[in-house]
């Protein structure tokens, strides 16, 4: 089954108001409206006003509007969950989330304060425990409303001493672990920002191999970066071509005892089937 069209999720900091107002504008599938360490610590207070200002006035249409608190033992996670879950936006996003238990106790916690229903949570997975915990921290998708898992390879890299280069190959066996970690317990999984945002050559290729990785899309920090992502987490014209001849092989009646075909010389079996049903409705999502 496909969750929501999460290609691209733009990050923006809560103390900056132009940025705010322009996400009404940006073709986004999700807005993240920051309070972490993208605010500095005296500004702390009056972004998560104005964050909470923006989710109660919304006017963001079809975009998933996100909120990153802060963590659980800094001075500002009690504030931030009570004004954010209150205002109910649709994830809560829980930075450097280490085990199912810090899942749990986040959705606790935005229960006890007055979330609605559609408030679910994001796990950012930034450190060493979660990268090697990453398949627990899923697991909590069970009992706590857990709808993604965002990678975050600043922190990662900062505390593993790993290095951000062109390919990622320190980072690889960690992204392919977050991946089945999602796929195994049904929540998504979205690939870490590219610092660099005027590279939109490198931008893509990074993106294209979290794609082909098995990631749903990937986080942004620029406006620039959007169109691009959003370009590479869709289905291409042949691509959608093909599911469409998939699912009409295996879908005519005539063919009900068909278990194998050939479309175009290549061999595919009836359990292509799902997946080119997939193809069609992230086309059809992303129009
Ligand atoms: C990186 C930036 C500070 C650059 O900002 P700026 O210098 O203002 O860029 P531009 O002049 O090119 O901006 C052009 C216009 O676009 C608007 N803008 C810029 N960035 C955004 C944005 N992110 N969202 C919405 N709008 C944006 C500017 O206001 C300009 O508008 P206008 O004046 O109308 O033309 C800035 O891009 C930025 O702050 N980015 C986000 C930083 C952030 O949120 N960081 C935290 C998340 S990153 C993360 O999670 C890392 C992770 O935790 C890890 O560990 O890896
Ligand atoms: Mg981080």
């Amino acid at each position: 089954m496909m969750s929501r069209l999460r290609r691209s999720m733009l990050a923006m900091p809560g103390s900056n108001a132009r940025a705010l107002e322009k996400g009404k504008t940006l073709a986004a599938d999700v807005l993240m409206f920051e309070l972490e360490d993208g605010v500095a610590e005296s500004a702390k207070d009056a972004a998560r006003e104005q964050v909470v200002a923006a989710v109660r006035g919304g006017g963001y249409g079809a975009r998933e509007i996100v909120v990153r608190v802060n963590v659980f033992d800094s001075p500002w996670y009690a504030a931030d969950i009570a004004a954010v879950a209150a205002a109910g936006p649709d994830a809560i996003v829980i930075p450097k989330a280490n085990s199912r238990e810090d899942i749990l106790r986040a959705a606790r916690d935005i229960a006890a304060a007055g979330a609605p229903a559609h408030t679910a949570l994001y796990a950012m997975i930034e450190t060493p425990r979660a990268l090697f915990d990453i398949e627990k921290i899923a697991s909590a998708a069970a009992e706590a409303p857990l709808a993604a898992m965002v990678l975050g390879p600043n922190d990662i890299a900062k505390s593993t001493r790993a290095r951000l280069t062109p390919g990622r190959p320190a980072l690889l066996s960690w992204l392919s672990s977050a991946v089945l970690a999602a796929r195994l317990h049904d929540v998504d999984i979205i690939d870490g920002i590219y610092n660099d945002f005027n590279d939109a050559e490198g931008l893509r290729r990074e993106a294209e191999q979290g794609r082909d990785l098995g990631m749903d899309g990937k986080m942004l920090i620029h406006p620039s970066q959007i169109a691009v992502v959003n370009e590479v987490f869709a289905p291409s014209p042949a691509e959608i071509a093909f599911a469409r001849r998939i699912v009409e092989i295996f879908d005519a009646p005539e063919n009900a005892a068909v278990g194998v075909a050939q479309v175009d010389g290549r061999m595919v079996e009836r359990l292509h089937l799902d997946g080119a049903r997939r193809t069609l409705a992230l086309a059809g999502a992303a129009d």
